[in-house]
């Protein structure tokens, strides 16, 4: 597959946080491919290193995270041209070069609308501040409307009013839209989601993730959706990426992953939810055991203390991905037949 194909390509990262003089690896090794105009899924338990895998492509970690990788590439698709940048390379989170891709190339949507949302300042304003940043001839009026057209876009009722009131004037839907419409402003390729929805009830959820969809299917743009939630998994995702203490441990279409499951992680995942292919009479599992500290770890398949198909080789060495089918990959020793992938 050629750049054109692939908007973003992430080959061996690794994310160390130091705190209290110690280092801990919580991203390690990460590789996947995100194929323009389709959208991933990455799932995992909670800790897994999702948020910070992304956070580390943005780079909108603090000072004591460290990020290598031997690639971070995104392609910027102009006019038919595709336009590399090396991220890998970029060594502060705030040099202009990251600064100029953020917002009109790639985005992100968080979790909590309010954190998000500066409170003292009008809804309007914060949109627009992105577009008069990165648009040095726009008016402040050409801003104005640009921000009522994504407001109507994103069916917030009202735009002319809205657009001047306060993010506590608004309901905790409307303020992730707000949040939608600041990521969105500047027209990205890519957008990444950090479980833009769990703050939010059900029916508002089901609608945010509709104007995503759409977003993806009709503007052609590239997500990345972080998410507990399977049922958003089976609804939104061309491909999924199953994560387990900071590694990447299953990675496949849709189809792949759910269906032809290859990781006893990704097994035991599936089976601990309520919305998918549970026969009648059929119990909701829980996964045994709990996620090790990441300090504790001693090298390994790090699932291997949970893992009923767990033997002494698994506990050796750090354990490799092996390829199940083309584009869908496992790490895990029950499937050493396959042939060993990167
Ligand atoms: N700034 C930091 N310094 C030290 N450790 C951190 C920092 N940020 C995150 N971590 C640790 O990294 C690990 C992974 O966190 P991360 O937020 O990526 O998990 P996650 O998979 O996104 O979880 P959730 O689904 O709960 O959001 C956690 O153990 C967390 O405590």
């Amino acid at each position: 597959m050629d750049n054109k194909e692939i908007i973003l390509d992430v080959q061996n990262l690794n994310t160390t946080f130091t705190s209290d003089r110690k280092q801990i690896r919580i991203v390690k090794n990460v590789s996947f491919q995100l194929k323009r105009g389709t959208s991933l899924a990455v799932v995992g338990e909670s800790g897994c290193g999702k948020s910070v895998t992304m956070n580390s492509i943005m780079r909108f970690l603090g000072h004591n995270a460290t990020v290598k990788a031997d690639k971070i590439q995104y392609n910027a698709l102009r006019d038919g041209k595709v336009t590399e940048y090396h991220l890998e390379s970029i060594k502060k989170p705030h040099c202009p070069e990251m600064r100029a891709l953020r917002g009109p190339e790639m985005s992100m949507v968080f979790q909590d609308p309010m954190s998000s949302l500066n409170p003292v300042y009008r809804v309007g304003d914060q949109v627009a501040e992105g577009l008069l940043q990165h648009n040095k001839g726009m008016t402040k009026k050409q801003a104005r409307e640009k921000v009522l057209e994504m407001f109507r876009k994103l069916g917030i009722p009202d735009p002319e009013e809205r657009i001047n009131c306060y993010p506590h004037q608004f309901s905790g839907g409307m303020k992730q839209r707000v949040v939608i419409a600041i990521a969105m402003i500047c027209n990205p390729e890519l957008i990444i989601c950090d479980e833009p929805t769990t703050a939010l009830d059900v029916t508002i959820q089901a609608q945010i993730m509709e104007l995503l969809k759409e977003m993806q299917v009709k503007d052609g743009k590239s997500i990345i959706l972080i998410t507990h939630n399977m049922g958003l998994v089976a609804e939104m995702a061309d491909e999924v990426c199953v994560m387990y203490m900071g590694r990447v441990v299953e990675f496949g279409s849709l189809e792949d992953v759910f269906d032809r499951t290859s990781h006893p992680y990704t097994q035991a995942l599936l089976r601990s939810v309520p919305v998918l292919g549970l026969a009648d009479g059929q119990k909701l599992e829980t996964i045994p055991g709990a996620t090790p500290n990441p300090a504790d770890l001693k090298g390994g398949c790090e699932f291997a203390d949970r893992c009923s198909f767990c033997t002494d080789a698994c506990r050796a060495k750090d354990i490799p991905m092996f390829e199940v089918s083309p584009g869908h990959r496992v790490r895990c020793l029950k499937y050493q037949d396959y042939p060993e992938v990167q």
